[in-house]
């Protein structure tokens, strides 16, 4: 059986007395996109916030790769190799595009900056970041400060910077809102090429059908923060779980 690189087990939390994520148990694996779908505050913000540890779990675990990450902090899961797009934007507006992406391969690979001011290794780097800005098409912005960017060459960047961590787990929150009508399929193609490469899982939160029908390899739903279905798009999409959801009636008549 393909390996689970990210597995959720009971995984709750509660603010006061609401529970917004319910013991959510699930595994993801390699080589498969799984989008995260539900109406409105059920809950999968929290979850992707749990997973990438913005949120603390009240009760149950999170495992990357087997190891149980549940009480590390952020930045320690994305040493582990989870990547979550926005969370990755500490972005320098004074910086390039360019010098951007070329810190990020930099402290992956856990260079000094006294490598950084050697010539070879810096070109080298330059080459590396070049080649991640070509992937999403910002090259031709690689020496523009960030701070000028606009929204979507922003969203842009910040895919460029997670295929830079190159993470085994990859997650997408609603990746391409607020871009337009050209710009968003570049991501998307994007998104498509990172899951053809097999080895990684990706997780997208996403509110648009057209997106999920043309990426996701499976579909779960959560409502109310439990999972309430799970399971191919098609048998999903057509399940009363998800008709009722999306019609906003209650699933407690389902
Ligand atoms: N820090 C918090 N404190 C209190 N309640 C919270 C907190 N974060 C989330 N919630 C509540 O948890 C529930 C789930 O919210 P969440 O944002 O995860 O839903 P969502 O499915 O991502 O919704 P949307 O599609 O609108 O983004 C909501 O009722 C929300 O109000």
């Amino acid at each position: 059986m393909t390996q689970m690189l990210l597995e959720t087990d009971g995984l709750t939390v509660r603010f006061g007395g609401h529970v917004a994520v319910d013991s959510v148990s699930c595994g993801f694996r390699a080589g498969e996109l799984t989008a995260i779908v539900g109406p409105n505050g059920a809950g999968k913000t929290t979850y992707f916030n749990l997973i990438s540890g913005q949120v603390t779990a009240s009760a149950g675990t999170v495992r990357l790769m087997g190891e149980d990450v549940t009480r590390d902090p952020v930045a320690s899961r994305c040493r582990k190799g989870l990547g979550r797009a926005f969370q990755l934007t500490n972005l320098f507006p004074d910086l390039t595009v360019l010098e951007n992406v070329r810190l990020v391969i930099q402290a992956r690979r856990r260079m000094g900056f006294n490598l950084f001011s050697m010539a070879s290794s810096h070109t080298e780097l330059t080459v590396a970041a070049m080649a991640v800005l070509e992937r999403v098409r910002l090259h031709p912005l690689s020496e523009q400060k960030v701070g000028g960017l606009s929204h979507g060459n922003q969203r842009k960047l910040e895919v460029a910077i997670l295929i830079a961590l190159d993470p085994v787990v990859y997650m997408f929150d609603e990746p391409t809102a607020g871009m337009s009508v050209d710009e968003a399929p570049v991501v998307l193609d994007l998104i498509a090429e990172l899951k053809a490469e097999k080895d990684r899982t990706i997780l997208l939160v996403e509110h648009k059908m057209d997106v999920i029908r043309s990426l996701a390899d499976r579909i779960i739903v959560l409502h109310n923060g439990a999972l309430a279905a799970d399971g191919d798009p098609a048998t999903v999409m057509a399940s009363d779980v998800v008709q009722e959801a999306y019609m906003g009636r209650d699933l407690a008549d389902v």
